[in-house]
C-alpha cells in the first residue's frame, strides 16, 4: 500500500515572502519544507538584475518597477534598498497567513540533530491560542507534554487568537551594530525549547528574519516602516512594525508568541554599515518606546486599520518634534493603509474585543 504523504498544513492558505538582493540558492535547503507553498519574492535594488529562482518552486516575483507600476504614487511608502521592502509581499498576497524569511537563513538542527521544519512550527504556533493576560510558567500550555499550571485561572484557559509567531536564530544572533562590534565572534548556540506568549502591555524587539503572522488578523499593521534609500535610518523596519503590531494586538485581544522555531542565520552583515543605518534609531528608541507604551487606542478603534491610522496620528502629534522623519513616517503609514485597502478591498477584519482585552 503506497503511503500518501500528508498534505502540508495550510498549503493553500500561506505565502512565503522573501526579500532579496542576492540569489535564492538557500531555497535548496528548504525545498522539502517550502516546495508545496507559494513564494512571493520581493527583489530589492536594481530591477534590471535577474534573480534566478531554483526550479520547482511556485512563485511570483516583484522588483521595484513592479512595485511602482502596481502602487503608482503610493509606492513611496515601500522602502528601497532595505529589507523593509518585504512588506510589499504582505500587501499583494491573497492568503490568510504569511511566513517571511531572509535569504541567509537556513534549516537549523534541534539538539537531537533533526532538521527543524521552521514553517511547520510557526503554523502550529499560529493555529494554537495565546495567553497574553496571565503568564503560564510552564510556557506554552497547548504544546504536547505541557499544560496550565496550578493557579492558572480556568476562565482564561481558552486563550485568544494568535496573530504573530516570532522565531529565533542559531549561529548569528540578531544583534544591533554596537553589540556586534563589541562581540564579533559571539554565536548563539543555545537552543531553548520554549514558546511563550508575550504578556499584554509588554513591547518586544520584533525581528523580520524568521517571522510568521495571521495576515487576515494583523496584516495591515505589518508595515515595515520607511527605511533605506533616502531615509535617515535603517534596520528599524521590523522593530517599528513590531511595536505597532503589539499595541494593536493588546488592544484587540490577540496574542504574540516568541521562541521556537529556530533557523540557522549564516551571514553577519557589516557592523560598521549597520551602525551607520542604526545610530539614530539607537537614541530615538529611548523616546519611541515610552511613546508606544503610552499609546491609548479609543474603544471605537475596532479594526486594525482604524487602530493603525490612530497610531499614525499620535506619531505625528508626539514624535514629529523628535525629528521631521516621523512626520514623513506618519504620512507613509496612512499611504500604506490606503494602498493595503486598495489591493485588499474585502475591508477590515472587525474585531470583537474579548474580555480581558482593552478596557
Ligand atoms: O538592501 C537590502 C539589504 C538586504 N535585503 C534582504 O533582506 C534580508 C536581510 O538582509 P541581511 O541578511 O543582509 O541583513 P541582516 O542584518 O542579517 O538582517 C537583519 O537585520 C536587518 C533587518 O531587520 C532584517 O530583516 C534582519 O533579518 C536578506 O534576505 C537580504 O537579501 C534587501 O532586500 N535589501
Ligand atoms: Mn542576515
Amino acid at each position: 500500500m503506497a503511503t500518501v504523504s500528508p498534505t502540508p498544513l495550510l498549503k493553500d492558505e500561506l505565502d512565503i515572502v522573501i526579500p532579496t538582493i542576492r540569489n535564492l540558492d538557500f531555497l535548496e535547503m528548504w525545498r522539502p519544507f517550502f516546495q508545496p507553498y507559494h513564494l512571493i519574492i520581493v527583489q530589492d535594488g536594481d530591477p534590471t538584475k535577474t534573480i534566478k529562482v531554483p526550479e520547482g518552486f511556485d512563485y511570483e516575483l516583484y522588483n521595484r518597477n513592479d512595485i511602482n507600476r502596481i502602487l503608482g504614487p503610493k509606492a513611496s511608502c515601500i522602502s528601497f534598498k532595505d529589507s523593509a521592502c518585504r512588506c510589499f509581499g504582505y500587501m499583494v498576497s491573497k492568503k490568510k497567513y504569511i511566513y517571511t524569511i531572509d535569504d541567509d537563513c537556513f534549516v537549523a538542527k534541534d539538539p537531537s540533530g533533526k532538521d527543524i521544519n521552521a514553517l511547520e512550527q510557526h503554523i502550529q504556533n499560529l493555529l494554537s491560542p495565546s495567553t497574553p493576560f496571565f503568564f503560564n510558567t510552564l510556557y506554552d500550555p497547548y504544546r504536547s507534554g505541557a499544560d496550565f499550571v496550578r493557579g492558572y485561572p480556568f476562565s482564561l484557559r481558552e486563550g485568544v487568537p494568535t496573530a504573530v509567531s516570532h522565531g529565533l536564530w542559531l549561529n548569528i544572533p540578531d544583534y544591533d551594530a554596537p553589540t556586534q562590534l563589541v562581540k564579533p565572534l559571539e554565536r548563539n548556540t543555545r537552543y531553548v525549547d520554549a514558546i511563550m506568549t508575550i504578556p499584554k502591555g509588554t513591547l518586544f524587539p520584533m525581528c523580520g528574519m524568521n517571522l510568521a503572522f495571521n495576515r487576515e488578523l494583523i496584516g495591515p499593521a505589518m508595515y515595515f516602516g520607511l527605511m533605506g534609500d533616502g531615509q535617515p535610518i535603517g534596520r528599524y523596519d521590523d522593530m517599528w512594525a513590531g511595536w505597532c503590531t503589539k499595541v494593536i494586538c493588546d488592544h484587540l485581544g490577540w496574542g504574540v508568541k516568541t521562541g521556537l522555531p529556530y533557523i540557522w542565520h549564516s551571514k553577519a552583515s557589516n557592523p560598521f554599515v549597520n551602525l551607520k543605518k542604526e545610530y539614530k534609531g539607537i537614541y530615538w528608541q529611548e523616546e519611541l518606546i515610552p511613546f508606544f507604551q503610552s499609546v491609548a487606542l479609543p474603544k471605537d478603534c475596532t479594526t486594525v486599520q482604524k487602530c493603525y491610522i490612530e497610531i499614525s496620528k499620535q506619531v505625528k502629534a508626539k514624535l514629529g518634534k523628535v525629528d521631521d522623519y516621523f512626520n514623513k513616517l506618519a504620512d507613509a503609514m496612512v499611504t500604506w493603509i490606503e494602498a493595503w485597502d486598495e489591493l485588499n478591498p474585502s475591508g477590515d477584519i472587525s474585531a470583537k474585543i474579548p474580555n480581558g482585552a482593552s478596557k
